[in-house]
């Protein structure tokens, strides 16, 4: 058997193109979308990542409002940018990029979000809204690696209510909301989260129709821990230096092996990554409808 690549570079792709007609609605009802992106520091990836996000909105048009802060800015620097943000009425939806350097506080930073402008549902009264299943949470944005796991897992017809997933990883961008999204009323799956302190992950993972790994341990998750048949998510990314290129290559927690085994694998890079950016795309143009909607 060799697995079925779960393809999130098309899936994106057509989710763009499905946005398209959004984004041209908002506009002539005279509301342009525009995403806020708040970068601290000179963390590589984090800036690759900021950058992309701006590419993906130029692709889509969406404006997009770049504040970039160095290393050495402060709590009280990091706070006057995010007024800031709340207030920009250009910006209809904006991030914080995880992780902020050593000494900030995230939790505190998210906290200060206006709701309603918060692109990654990551603000308590999102992430709220997803744990208690109220009305209207169906319009709530959620967080975006999560949304895309579950995007990407519909549009290829994977089966979820009823299945069984095993998480690997509770960090807070992936694990611990993809496990509330899952369990969702209407997703109906049977969640098991699990971390650095599980006593046998194997045995966890080998019990899972549904297995997604988010914790940056490379090719830790090998073919004989993998159900045949089951449908496999590699999330987790590494850097690693290549002997044959002497360059450096990024590498997922899945050993490729597992695709001998699994049904549905998605490929890292080209996988999750790309998913995450086309959900946060359509977070923005969400909240912009939601503005619309509310004059
Ligand atoms: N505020 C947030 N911070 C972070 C999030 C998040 O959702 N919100 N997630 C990650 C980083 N991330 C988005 O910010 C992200 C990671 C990876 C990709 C991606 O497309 N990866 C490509 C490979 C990219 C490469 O070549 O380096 C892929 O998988 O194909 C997009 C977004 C942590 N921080």
């Amino acid at each position: 058997m060799t697995a079925i690549t779960l393809d999130g570079v098309a899936t994106a792709s057509a989710i763009k193109g499905e946005l398209a007609d959004r984004i041209a609605a908002l506009r002539s009802d005279g509301v342009v979308p525009g995403l806020g992106t708040l970068l601290v520091g000179d963390d590589p990836g984090s800036r690759s990542y900021v950058a992309g996000k701006h590419r993906d909105c130029a692709e889509v048009g969406i404006e997009s409002i770049r504040v970039d802060l160095p290393s050495s800015a402060t709590t009280a620097d990091v706070k006057r940018a995010i007024a800031d943000l709340n207030s920009a009425r250009e910006v209809t939806g904006y991030i914080i990029q995880l992780p902020l350097p050593a000494g900030h506080n995230e939790n505190a930073m998210l906290e200060l979000i206006d709701p309603a402008k918060d692109a990654d549902g990551l603000h308590p009264t999102n992430l709220g809204r997803l744990v208690l299943g109220v009305d209207g949470a169906m319009d709530s944005p959620l967080p975006c690696t999560p949304a895309g796991i579950v995007e990407i897992l519909r549009r290829y017809d994977v089966p979820m209510q009823g299945r069984h997933v095993v998480v690997v990883g509770r960090g807070l961008t992936v694990g611990r909301p993809l496990g509330l999204l899952f369990t969702r009323k209407g997703i109906d799956a049977t969640v098991t989260l699990t971390h650095s302190r599980t006593v046998d992950l194997a045995a966890e993972v080998r019990r899972a129709d549904i297995v997604v790994a988010a914790v940056g341990v490379p090719h830790l998750i090998k073919p004989d821990w993998i159900k045949p048949g089951a449908a496999v998510l590699d999330v987790g990314i590494t850097r690693v230096h290549d002997e044959e290129t002497g360059k450096g290559k990024l590498t997922g927690d899945i050993d490729p092996a597992v695709a001998a085994v699994a049904g549905h694998l998605s490929p890292n890079p080209g996988g999750v990554g790309p998913m995450t950016r086309a959900m946060l795309l359509s977070n923005v143009v969400q909240a912009a409808e939601r503005r619309l909607r509310s004059h």
